[in-house]
């Protein structure tokens, strides 16, 4: 499915909240997008297990843009599972080059790359090969398939953020990241003023009810650098997280 154009004003919306040059290079960490489209109620999905559309057709190209400026784009293993995304990149040229390298959250590997719509964008030349996240040697190695072996804590068997994203950095020279979701990711990381640089999120003019999907921080978490764009039913925000 193409794509409508994207807005003349987005490029110059978007710029200051874009990876750029200067902080590629400078530290460990890649630079990282916090990104997803959310309703009125602050729901991501109608619930678990329900691919939702929210972003009305410019605003899913908005998306594609941000795609094309990113080196990787990451996402858990709840949203792989549930919405078998594509994660290519369809704006500017559509080319293989342009698309960002899907990275999975998945450490007990329950996603299977075969028989995927990444597996059949690869196979058509339109998307990159996906990188999982393990915690030790992937269980099972599939074909094209890289492997980012991070520990996890114990107790919580949770990856460490930081460590995650240097790893994406050190191993995979993925020096700018978009996390697309899914509701555990973004809670998460909205508590990580400390290593998510740009937060994009997209509002539809929908309520998605009780029963959807919350994205809610487990506290509350101040935002700055604010600024608005208003779109035919959607409005974008872009701002950065507060280090308290
Ligand atoms: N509207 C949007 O922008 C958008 C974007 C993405 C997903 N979604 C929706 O979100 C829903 C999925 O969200 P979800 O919360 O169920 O799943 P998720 O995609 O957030 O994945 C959660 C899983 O990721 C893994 N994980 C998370 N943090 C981890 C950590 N620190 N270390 C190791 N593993 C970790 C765990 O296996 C966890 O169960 C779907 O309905 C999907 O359609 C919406
Ligand atoms: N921007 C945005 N608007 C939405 O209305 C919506 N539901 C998502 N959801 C993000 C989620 O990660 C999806 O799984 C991928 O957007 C699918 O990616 P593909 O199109 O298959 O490449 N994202």
């Amino acid at each position: 499915m193409s794509l409508v154009p994207l807005c003349d004003d987005l490029p110059q919306f978007l710029r200051n909240y874009l990876p750029n040059a200067a902080n590629k290079e400078r530290i460990s960490l890649p630079f990282v997008t916090l990104t997803y489209a959310q309703s009125l109620d602050a729901r991501i999905s109608k619930g678990p297990g329900i691919r939702t559309t929210i972003s009305h057709p410019e605003t899913k190209t908005m998306t594609h843009y941000l795609r094309y400026h990113h080196d990787g784009i990451l996402i858990g293993s709840g949203t792989v599972l549930i919405d078998n995304p594509g994660l290519n990149c369809k704006w500017g040229s559509h080319s293989v080059a342009s698309s960002p390298r899907p990275i999975i959250l998945d450490i007990k590997q329950k996603w299977k790359f075969n028989g995927s719509k990444m597996q059949e964008l690869f196979d058509k030349g339109q998307g990159k090969p996906p990188i999982v996240v393990v915690t030790s040697g992937p269980v099972m190695k599939e074909e094209h398939v890289d492997y980012a072996i991070c520990p996890v804590d114990e107790a919580t068997q949770q990856v460490d953020w930081r460590m995650l994203f240097e790893i994406l950095k050190e191993d995979f020279n993925i020096r700018s990241i978009m996390v697309e979701g899914g509701a555990n990711l973004i809670n998460q990381l909205l508590l990580r003023g400390d290593i998510i640089n740009s937060l994009i999120v997209t509002i539809g003019s929908t309520f998605l009810g009780k029963s959807g999907t919350e994205v809610s921080p487990t506290q509350s978490v101040n935002l700055k650098d604010m600024t608005w764009w208003k779109g035919t039913t959607d409005v974008i925000l872009c701002a950065r997280l507060a280090v308290e």
